[in-house]
């Protein structure tokens, strides 16, 4: 017998105090608790039906069919939790547009993480939902909730999930995406963090100073600090590309493009329009600012960028996970 098609809708999630580098590499257990605000304009939709004629899991995103080895890995895990061995198919859709290279691992697991579940009948609490999702890709603990979200490190399985900060934002914020055309192979962020947590010279003291933000961040976001807020997300970001510039061998994802949009964002500010970057584990720019700079910002940006080059996104109440 088929089980019911179950979709579930995850967003991305934006870390200002960012996850690099795992203590426990299976169960993707963190060095330091992270910090992170879902988007709402960014999302995936994944639908999953558990079918008995399968002979294997069978995995499409966006209509193409997909290799399905850490799919299937992931499914393992809530086959087991279900006691079942039955084979899925999972249909995934990205609501990113094609180049922006936002596609994140964090709403693709989020949403699989869901849509298995309860296809499979189980009815997970949101902290046992988070437990699950890290499982398939750290940063999708925390796409559980919209706001903010603090993953707290933890140190077993059970322990290491995501909890709410402020899910209802009542604060007007916003990043805009400056997407940079990616001619490099992009290296993998698992591959990354494993780098440096092994041979970067300054990973204790990443580790000490991403405690130190985080502590700094709650403060500013209870204070709803703006100023606070991006420095300390613009800071931690520098320090988490520091140790992959110290690493052995040494790499970075900037791309030209991704510094003249850096320096950009900094004259911007010299300007008075208050705005502060971050950057993950590509050569996209995120820019984050506040709703009322938003347009001002924008113009600027666009005498530098083409339209297609400039996401919007905000950190809407309405982030979280769903059924759809
Ligand atoms: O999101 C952040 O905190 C920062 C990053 O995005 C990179 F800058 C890390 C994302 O790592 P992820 O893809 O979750 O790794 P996995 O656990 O090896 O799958």
């Amino acid at each position: 017998m088929k089980t019911p098609k179950v979709t579930a809708r995850a967003h991305t999630n934006i870390a200002l105090v960012k996850y690099w580098g795992k203590e426990d590499e299976e169960l993707i257990i963190p060095q330091n608790n992270s910090l992170s605000l879902t988007l709402d304009h960014f999302y995936t939709d994944t639908t999953v039906q558990f079918d008995p004629d399968l002979t294997a899991d069978q995995f499409t995103l966006n209509g193409q069919a997909q290799e399905t080895t850490k799919i299937t890995k992931f499914l393992d895990i809530i086959r087991q939790m279900a006691s079942s061995q039955l084979f899925a198919r999972v249909e995934s859709t990205n609501h990113v547009p094609t180049m922006a290279g936002l596609a994140s691992s964090a709403s693709a697991y989020a949403a699989l993480a869901l849509a298995g579940s309860k296809a499979l009948g189980l009815d997970l609490s949101s902290k046992d939902l988070s437990r699950l999702a890290r499982r398939g890709s750290g940063s999708a603990c925390r796409s559980i909730y919209g706001g903010f979200v603090e993953w707290k490190k933890g140190d077993s399985d059970q322990t290491s999930y995501a909890v709410p900060l402020v899910e209802n934002l009542d604060w007007d914020l916003k990043m805009i995406a400056i997407v940079v055309n990616d001619k490099q192979k992009k290296i993998a962020s698992r591959a990354g963090m494993q780098t440096v947590v092994h041979t970067s010279p300054y990973y204790s003291a990443w580790v000490k100073r991403s405690k130190e933000d985080l502590s700094a961040l709650k403060e500013a976001i209870k204070e709803k600090d703006f100023t606070q807020l991006g420095k300390i997300a613009e800071g931690n970001a520098m320090c988490m590309h520091a140790l992959n510039l110290s690493a052995t061998p040494h790499f970075n994802y900037f791309e030209a493009e991704s510094l003249k949009a850096m320096q950009l964002v900094e004259r911007l500010r010299g300007q008075g329009l208050e705005c502060y970057y971050t950057m993950d584990a590509g050569p996209n720019v995120k820019v984050i600012c506040q709703g009322k700079d938003l347009e001002a910002i924008m113009d600027l940006l666009s005498q530098e960028f083409s339209a297609e080059q400039l996401l919007v996104a905000s950190a809407g109440p309405g982030a979280r996970i769903l059924e759809i």
